[in-house]
């Protein structure tokens, strides 16, 4: 359910400080910084094994920091029970799909997030099922409302797990990697709803964690680059995301342009 944990005024939504993570001999992170305000609307950029998933599962609470702060709404990690802190962020990532029940029709599966179960088993009410129907038609996705899970295209499925997120009202949304697996007509389609959710003022947080410059939208505001474990640069989009940067990010140099909203990198 709705989460009450508001940030108080002018306070960061998220802030991350000197955050390390390391598992044995491994450092996932180290030192990294990171402040998101509320409206902002964030890229997390890096390539494979810079560290992304591992700061999104520190944020979520699934690792624990060796060293470092994180705060997230106001509410201290160590502080305050994590359980209540996620509460207040909707993670969409590949790793639930193999939870949802595949005879499990779209507008249940969109309820389910409202309280926080998988499989939903509680008597749905007449303001769920309007709650949910208004998610999926702000994704574009009114036509498969009752169709199984089993029987939706990637593309769809994404639709209904981040509607399923947003039914929790959270303050944050995470986005990892939603365009893995969608073809380019499903990847164009997705993002126009994708930029049409980060432009609503009423929509919480974005943070959405991709390889590929093309799928940043209008909407996105700012970008953390990682690599290696560490913070390479962090900003708003136009001074951080230049192809010195990302040369240094991906460790190959990259020429990044940006025509409009769209962006686009040549190796
Ligand atoms: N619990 C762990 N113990 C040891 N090493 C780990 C652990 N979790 C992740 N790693 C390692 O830390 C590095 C960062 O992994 P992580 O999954 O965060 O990268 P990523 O940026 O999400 O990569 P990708 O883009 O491929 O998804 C990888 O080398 C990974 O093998």
């Amino acid at each position: 359910m709705p989460t009450d944990t508001a940030p108080a005024p002018h306070s960061p939504l998220l802030n991350i400080d000197r955050l390390t993570l390391k598992r044995g001999q491994k450092t996932l992170l180290r030192n990294v910084d990171w402040t998101v305000q509320p409206g902002e609307n964030w890229v997390i950029m890096g390539p494979n094994g810079c560290g992304k998933t591992s700061l999104l599962r520190a944020l979520t609470g699934f690792l624990t920091p060796s060293s470092g702060d994180i705060s997230l709404l106001g509410a201290i990690y160590g502080e305050t029970d994590w359980r209540e802190i996620r509460r207040g962020i909707g993670l969409v990532s590949s790793s639930l799909q193999p939870h949802i029940p595949p005879a499990e029709p779209a507008i249940e599966t969109v309820i389910s997030g409202r309280y926080d179960q998988l499989d939903l088993w509680v008597e749905t009410t007449p303001a769920d099922i309007r709650a949910a129907r208004r998610l999926l038609k702000q994704l574009d996705a009114t036509e498969i409302i009752d169709r199984e899970w089993i029987y939706l295209s990637q593309g769809e499925r994404q639709r209904v797990l981040i509607a399923r997120a947003l039914a929790a009202e959270p303050q944050l949304l995470i986005l990892d990697e939603p365009c893995a697996g969608l073809d380019p007509v499903a990847r164009a389609s997705f993002l126009r709803s994708l930029a049409r959710l980060a432009a609503d003022p009423s929509a919480p947080a974005i943070v959405l964690v991709t390889h590929h410059v093309e799928e940043i939208t209008a909407g996105f505001s700012h970008a953390l680059l990682l690599a290696k474990g560490r913070r390479v640069a962090a900003g708003p989009l136009r001074a951080t995301l230049t192809s010195a940067q990302l040369s240094d990010t991906f460790g190959a140099p990259v020429t990044v342009r940006r025509r409009g909203d769209h962006w686009s990198l040549t190796l």
